[in-house]
């Protein structure tokens, strides 16, 4: 069984409006509980750490979900700390070589077989894994000016996604070793990889979004209203 770590301590501001996009409603529902109850659904699921910010006043205090405990911790200022934070404070028979996974509060849309896969391979790995997905777009280089300086290569070139799947003890290192180091990372496998270590890449359904500006909010509204609960 395997414990989600959920950084959800962001502030939205891409998305903007009063209140963090996490808890906006999303089809009568805050955007989190669907994340929430999506992770808390899964058999392999023992519990979930919810990081929210210190001054968070939209959480419900929800403490169980599906029949899973939910836990709290206080998150930092970027999302690397949060996900530290949360790291921190799991149930201490959560053992530094049990895996352990993170899943942006943001990205409600998530499947149980890309979960399945997540675990299977990055558990059969032994460093871990993380959902991605190929790039298929065109990548363009900009100049200063906004013009197109170049092409870039997209041949090997994947969009991370979560949930991302690792050991505790690793990840804790991971993540401590970089901001001891002062390098800002923007998703767990960074961390790793600063410390010489290769995840796998798995690869994730597309739609497995992350909620950062309002088209995302109407397109995981679309997606969501036509899911498997
Ligand atoms: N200090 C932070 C920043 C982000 N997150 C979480 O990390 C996830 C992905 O981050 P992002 O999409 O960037 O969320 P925000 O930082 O809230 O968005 P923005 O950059 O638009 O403010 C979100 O679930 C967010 O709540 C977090 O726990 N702690
Ligand atoms: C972790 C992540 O979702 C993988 O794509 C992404 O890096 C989060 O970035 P954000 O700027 O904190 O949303």
């Amino acid at each position: 069984m395997i414990w989600a770590v959920v950084p959800a301590a962001g502030r939205g501001s891409r998305l903007g409006g009063e209140i963090p996009k996490q808890h906006r409603p999303l089809l009568g529902r805050p955007l989190i509980r669907h994340t929430l109850e999506r992770l808390a659904a899964h058999p392999r699921i023992a519990g979930l750490l919810v990081v929210l910010a210190r001054d968070d006043a939209f959480w419900p205090g929800w403490r169980e979900l599906r029949g899973k405990p939910v836990l709290t911790a206080t998150g930092g200022a970027e999302r690397a700390d949060s996900v530290l934070a949360g790291v921190r404070a799991l149930p201490a028979d959560v053992r530094a070589q049990d895996w352990v996974l993170v899943h942006d509060a943001a990205r409600p849309c998530l499947r149980h077989d890309d979960l399945d896969r997540l675990i299977d391979h990055g558990s059969a790995h032994g460093v871990g894994a993380i959902l991605a997905t190929p790039v298929s777009d065109t990548l363009k280089r900009a100049a200063a000016d906004g013009s197109i300086a170049h092409t870039e290569t997209r041949a090997g070139l994947w969009r991370a996604l979560t949930p991302q799947l690792f050991r505790r003890g690793t990840l804790q290192r991971a993540l401590e070793a970089a901001t001891l180091a002062g390098i800002a990372i923007t998703d767990e496998a960074m961390a790793l990889e600063r410390i010489g270590l290769a995840p796998l890449l798995v690869e994730g359904a597309a739609d497995n979004i992350k909620v950062t500006t309002a088209a995302d909010l109407a397109f995981a509204e679309f997606l969501l209203a036509r899911m498997d609960p």
